[in-house]
C-alpha cells in the first residue's frame, strides 16, 4: 500500500488547515492539522497551501503524432502536471489527424505510459478536418481510447448540414461535439481582431460576428436535434450574450474561455510580435471584461488552455506567416488568479469549479473534479497563493517556448500535483 501524507493544507482555501492522508490512490482520512500521528510513507509539507481538486483541461494541443519537434505526449504531460492538471483532452489536429481508432489509441496508450496526467484523445468530427464527411465517431467512441469529445478544432465545422448530422450522431453515441466557432467566409485572410488596433496597423480584420454567428447557429441546431454542444475558446462579449440567451431557453450548451482571452487584448498588436497571434484573436479590453464577468456568472462554464505549442520557425517570423497559438498549461492557474481571484470575481471554490469540476462534468469523467473528501480519488493540486513567479518560456516543460507571458510576474505557484495519490509534480519538478 502506498501512503502519502499532505500536511497542513487548506482545502478550497476555507477554514482551518488539515492533514490529508492518501492511501492507494484515495483520500483515506482528513484530520485537523497535526492530529495525524507518525505514518510510514511520503510526507508533503503543505503548510498554508491551498488544496484544490486536480485541474481538467478540455482543450490541449499535444502535437503527437506529427510535430514532435514542438511537443510530445511526454513533454505536454509534464507541462500539464506542473500546471496542476490531472486530466487533459488532446485535440485531434495532429498529423495524421486523429480521425480514426489507430491514432486515438496511440495517444491514449502513450498517455498511459507516461502516466503524468490522464490523456484523453479528442476525435475529429470530419475526415481529415476537411468538414466534408463525418469521421467514424462510433468506432473511436468504442475504441480502447473511449473517445467522448469530438472536435475539428483549428477548423470550424462550417457546413450546417454536416454539423447537424454530427450533433445527431453525438446524441446517439452520448458524446460531445466541441466547436471551433469561426465562419470561414468571414475570416478569409484575417490576421487580427477587426477593430481600431488592426485598422491602424493595416492587418486584415477578423470580425466578432464570425464567431458569434456560428455559436448562435450551433445553439439553434443543438436545441433542434436535442444534442449537447460545447463551444471552444469563447472570445467576444457578443458570444457571451448568445450563450446567456441559449442557456436561458434550455439549450444544452457549455463553453470555455482561455486564460489569454481573460488577460490579453489587442493592445498587444502594437509590437507586431507574432507570439500574440492566436485563433480566435485577442479582442478588446471590453471583451476581456465581459468574458471575466461571464465566467464568474457561469454563462461560460470553465477555463480551457488551448495550449498550442509552435516551433520557432513558425512563430519568429513575419506576422502574416506566423502560426496562431500560445502555450498555456503552466500559466493557466496564475492567469486565473490574476484576472478572477485578485479582482474578487472568483474565490477558490470558484477556481475549483471552473478549472476542475465543470470541465470534468462536461467531459463525463467520473473520477476527476471530485470533492476533497474521504473516499474520493486523490487527484489534488497544492497551490501557494501568495508566491509570485516570473515566466520564462525557455524554462517551461514544453518543447516550444511561445508564451505570451514572457517576463511577466504572475501570482500563484503550484507546489504539488497528485494523480490518484501518485505525486506527478513537486516544487516545480516532474516526478520521475
Ligand atoms: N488556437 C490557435 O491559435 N491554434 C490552434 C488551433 C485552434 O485552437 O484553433 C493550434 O492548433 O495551433
Ligand atoms: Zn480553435
Ligand atoms: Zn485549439
Amino acid at each position: 500500500m502506498t501512503t502519502t501524507l499532505v500536511k497542513g493544507a487548506v482545502p478550497y482555501g476555507e477554514g482551518a488547515p488539515v492533514d490529508i492522508l492518501v492511501e492507494d490512490g484515495q483520500i483515506a482520512e482528513i484530520t485537523a492539522a497535526g492530529d495525524t500521528g507518525e505514518r510510514p510513507g511520503d510526507v508533503i509539507e503543505a503548510d498554508g497551501l491551498v488544496a484544490l481538486p486536480g485541474f481538467v483541461d478540455l482543450h490541449t494541443h499535444l502535437r503527437e503524432p506529427g510535430r514532435e519537434d514542438t511537443e510530445t505526449i511526454e513533454t505536454g504531460s509534464a507541462a500539464a502536471a506542473l500546471g496542476g492538471y490531472t486530466a487533459v483532452f488532446a485535440m485531434a489536429n495532429t498529423d495524421p489527424v486523429a480521425d480514426n481508432t489507430v491514432v486515438v489509441e496511440h495517444v491514449w496508450r502513450r498517455g498511459r505510459e507516461v502516466a503524468l496526467v490522464d490523456v484523453h484523445p479528442i476525435g475529429a468530427v470530419t475526415v481529415g478536418l476537411k468538414g466534408e464527411r463525418l469521421a467514424e465517431m462510433g468506432a473511436m467512441a468504442r475504441s480502447l481510447a473511449g473517445v467522448r469529445i469530438f472536435s475539428d478544432d483549428g477548423m470550424c465545422v462550417a457546413d450546417p448540414l454536416i454539423m447537424r448530422r454530427a450533433l445527431e450522431y453525438s446524441r446517439g453515441l452520448d458524446v460531445l461535439i466541441a466547436q471551433h466557432a469561426e465562419e470561414p467566409r468571414l475570416t478569409v485572410g484575417a490576421q487580427a481582431h477587426e477593430g481600431e488596433a488592426a485598422a491602424r496597423l493595416g492587418l486584415a480584420g477578423w470580425p466578432a460576428a464570425a464567431e458569434e454567428s456560428i455559436v448562435a447557429r450551433d445553439c439553434l441546431l443543438a436545441g433542434h436535434v436535442g444534442a449537447r454542444l460545447h463551444v471552444c475558446h469563447v472570445s467576444t462579449a457578443g458570444t457571451a450574450d448568445v450563450l446567456r440567451w441559449a442557456k436561458a431557453r434550455g439549450t444544452q450548451v457549455s463553453a470555455e474561455v482561455t486564460p489569454h482571452h481573460l488577460l490579453l487584448d489587442d493592445d498587444r498588436l502594437e509590437t507586431y510580435d507574432p507570439v500574440n497571434k492566436v485563433n480566435p484573436p485577442l479582442r478588446t479590453s471590453s471583451d476581456t471584461k465581459a468574458l471575466r464577468a461571464a465566467l464568474a456568472e457561469g454563462v461560460i462554464d470553465c477555463v480551457a488552455t488551448d495550449h498550442a505549442p509552435h516551433a520557432p520557425q513558425d512563430k519568429d517570423c513575419e506576422w502574416s506567416a506566423a502560426r496562431p497559438g500560445m502555450l498555456g498549461l503552466q500559466t493557466a492557474l496564475s492567469v486565473v488568479i490574476e484576472t478572477m481571484v485578485r479582482p474578487g470575481l472568483l474565490d477558490w471554490r470558484g477556481v475549483a469549479r471552473v478549472m476542475s469540476e465543470r470541465p470534468a462534468e462536461i467531459a463525463g469523467l467520473p473520477d476527476q473534479g471530485r470533492p476533497i473528501a474521504v473516499g474520493e480519488p486523490a487527484n489534488l493540486v497544492l497551490v501557494d497563493p501568495e508566491a509570485v513567479w516570473t515566466v520564462n518560456g525557455a524554462q517551461l516543460a514544453s518543447l516550444a517556448g511561445n508564451t505570451p507571458y514572457e517576463g511577466m510576474r504572475l501570482p500563484g505557484v503550484i507546489k504539488g500535483t497528485l494523480l490518484r495519490g501518485k505525486v506527478t509534480a513537486r516544487d516545480g519538478r516532474v516526478a520521475s
